[in-house]
């Protein structure tokens, strides 16, 4: 197959960074090693995930968003590239929303205040065959088994899914080692049959929420967009929080709203453009 040189914009939502190409045609498919090439610190320009923006798929969509992991899979959705490419269509077209299809569902970008994006996210998917789990809990508190088997630590977390599988942990542990280790364990535990982001969210206040989240296929990053829905949906569920919260991440805070009417949970953050260039597919 001939190599195929394009553009890139790279941008980051509150530090979770993509790069981000525009294609002419649906149905782009990459390879995992060309999107670890590209994802790669050493092997390309680097980035959480790939983010690719198509023709829309239908006539209510502006465009249509495919997202891969750094680790080469193709996944669902993405909150923080989901606020960038809105700011990119909506620098492009001058309106002020722009309606984007992705696998995990459509959703609505507006413009909020200075470089800041909302987007709809749509409703949380809270049984837990959507999710999806291996075998039927109550989302609001799963049995999850963790640690040794002579010794296990039985967590009850909650599980959410913004399109995307989400887990999210209750604790004050925020420490590297703690996240990382548990954050790995977990991503692929057999009770999540297509692999879970996992979030360790500490509740502040009742619309306070400090959260990192070990992302499925791209480890711990500064930032998770549908993590931090899925956290404020999560804690609102087990009564810990109201249902709109500032969700204080490593790269930056993110405004999360859980709307009673719709059932719609919108998130608000920062976009920054980081450059451009060129990669070869
Ligand atoms: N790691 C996620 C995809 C990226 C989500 C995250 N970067 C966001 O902002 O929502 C998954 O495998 O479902």
């Amino acid at each position: 197959m001939t190599a195929t040189r394009l553009p890139y914009v790279k941008m980051n939502g509150a530090g979770n960074d993509f790069i981000i190409l525009r294609v002419d045609a649906p149905g782009l498919d990459l390879s995992p090693e060309t999107v670890r090439r590209l994802c790669g610190r050493d092997t390309g320009p680097g980035c959480d995930q790939l983010i690719v923006i198509e023709p829309p798929s239908g006539p209510d969509e502006t465009a249509f968003m495919r997202v891969w992991n750094a680790d080469g899979g193709k996944v669902e959705t993405c909150g923080n590239a989901l606020r960038c490419v809105g700011w990119l269509l909506l620098e492009a077209a001058g309106g002020d929303r722009a309606v984007i299809g992705t696998l995990g569902g459509a959703t609505v970008a507006r413009r909020a205040d200075g470089t800041r994006i909302e987007v709809d996210m749509g409703a949380p998917r809270l049984d837990w065959r959507e999710v999806p789990l291996a075998e039927e809990m109550d989302t609001r508190g799963i049995e999850l088994q963790v640690g040794p088997v002579d010794a296990p630590l039985i967590h009850t977390p909650g599980a959410v899914s913004m399109g995307n599988p989400h887990v999210v942990f209750f604790t004050d542990r925020q420490d590297d080692d703690f996240v990382r280790g548990a954050g790995s364990l977990i991503e692929h535990h057999p009770l999540f049959p297509e692999g879970v982001n996992v979030g360790f969210a500490h509740v502040l206040a009742p619309d306070h929420i400090r959260l990192r989240v070990w992302e499925r296929g791209a480890g711990l990053t500064q930032a998770c967009g549908t993590g931090a829905c899925a956290a404020l949906v999560a804690a609102h569920r087990r009564g810990l929080t109201g249902r709109s919260a500032t969700l204080a991440l490593d790269g930056g805070d993110l405004t999360i709203r859980w709307d009673e009417t719709t059932d719609h949970v919108f998130m608000t953050g920062p976009v920054a453009l980081d450059g451009t260039g060129t990669v070869t597919l």
